[in-house]
């Protein structure tokens, strides 16, 4: 069973503005609103995979009823704890002219200890060496960002496999537990390495440093159009992006999250796993706002990942 975790869900905004402006006024030509978060994402992705994940988190408020009601209704096995105020709204703004996507989070609610408790509970509940628990997304405001590590450390003990997609220091803090398998984008990897890297084989170096230093099994670094970077024990793959047309990248990692936690639990092999990663999160460009794309698309995006097996002195240039 996979337990997707969403500490701070959201209602998505997506606005499109052609030729958005800061500093004017801008006109709205279209708006949809999708349950979201991270983990949410995670666990509607899998669900159109024909998978099933359990979601646990924190609602509140007629957001957080909107959010649960939509997972009941979908089908989702939903376990949240509901706390006072009210579950945030995110605004992604599409811009089909600059072809941009925006960004604009709310930083979402406070919790108490008790809270957090009731949570790690769920969380932790029925866990065994088939389960595959995901962590994703920003946590509550008042959260100690050493929550991914902590609650990390218990999966491990529990014997299940770990997923880590964070950033900042929910990322620095969470990796030190030693997840199974971390998906930071390039952006958050040099964060963590505080530099930029310029060329393929310096991520497939840093991979194999926090592999190596933190005991983690699998690194997948994202880059967007360019694809990913998958790194494990029998060395480097490099996914090329597949060219598609975009409508919305929100929540490109979280399908790809997906199809990661789907291939453990399924025990996918490596290369069956990397094709299905890209071809679902690929897929997720193609739909507006954050609706999970079917298995059909995803199947046939299947059919054209391409990858190259990456030695060390390969000289490909990053260029983000
Ligand atoms: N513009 C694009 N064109 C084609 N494929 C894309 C594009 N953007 C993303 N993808 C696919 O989706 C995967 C994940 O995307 P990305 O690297 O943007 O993750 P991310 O930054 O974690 O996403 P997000 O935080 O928006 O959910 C990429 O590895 C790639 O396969
Ligand atoms: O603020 P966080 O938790 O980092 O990210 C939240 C979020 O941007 O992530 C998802 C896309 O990945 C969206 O559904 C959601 O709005």
């Amino acid at each position: 069973m996979i337990t997707t975790v969403t500490l701070n869900p959201a209602i998505d905004k997506t606005v499109e503005i052609n030729s958005f402006a800061v500093n004017s006024v801008n006109r709205i030509s279209s708006v949809r609103l999708d349950v979201g978060g991270k983990g949410i994402n995670v666990s509607k992705v899998l669900l159109n995979l024909d998978g099933r994940s359990r979601a646990v988190g924190i609602l509140a408020g007629k957001a957080g009823e909107y959010i649960r009601q939509y997972l009941d209704e979908a089908g989702i096995e939903n376990d949240f704890i509901f706390v006072p105020g009210e579950t945030r709204t995110n605004l992604k703004v599409v811009d089909q002219t600059k072809h941009t996507n925006t960004d604009i989070n709310e930083i979402g609610l406070e919790v108490t200890a008790g809270d957090m408790e009731r949570v790690k509970e769920k969380v932790l509940r029925d866990l065994d060496a088939h389960s595959v628990v995901v962590f994703s997304g920003s946590v509550p405001r008042n959260v100690n960002a050493d929550v991914y590590r902590q609650w990390i450390e218990a999966v491990n003990k529990a014997g299940a496999r770990t997923i880590l997609d964070a950033d900042g220091e929910l990322f620095k803090q969470g990796i030190e537990a030693g997840p199974y398998l971390i998906k930071p984008n390039i952006h958050e990897l040099e964060n963590w390495l505080d530099r930029k890297i310029n060329t393929m084989p310096e991520i497939a170096a840093t991979a194999r440093r926090l592999m190596q230093q933190y005991g983690i099994a699998v690194v997948v670094v994202s880059l967007g159009e360019k694809g990913a970077l998958f790194v494990n024990q029998d060395g480097a793959i490099w996914a090329h992006g597949i060219c598609v047309e975009v409508k919305s990248t929100v929540g490109a990692g979280d399908s790809m999250v997906a199809a990661l936690a789907y291939a453990l639990d399924a025990g996918y092999s490596w290369e069956k796993a990397i094709s299905l990663a890209v071809a679902a999160g690929t897929a997720n460009v193609m739909t507006a706002g954050t609706e999970p794309s079917s298995l059909a698309a995803v199947q046939e995006l299947e059919k054209q990942v391409t990858w190259e097996y990456l030695l060390d002195d390969t000289k490909i240039e990053v260029g983000m």
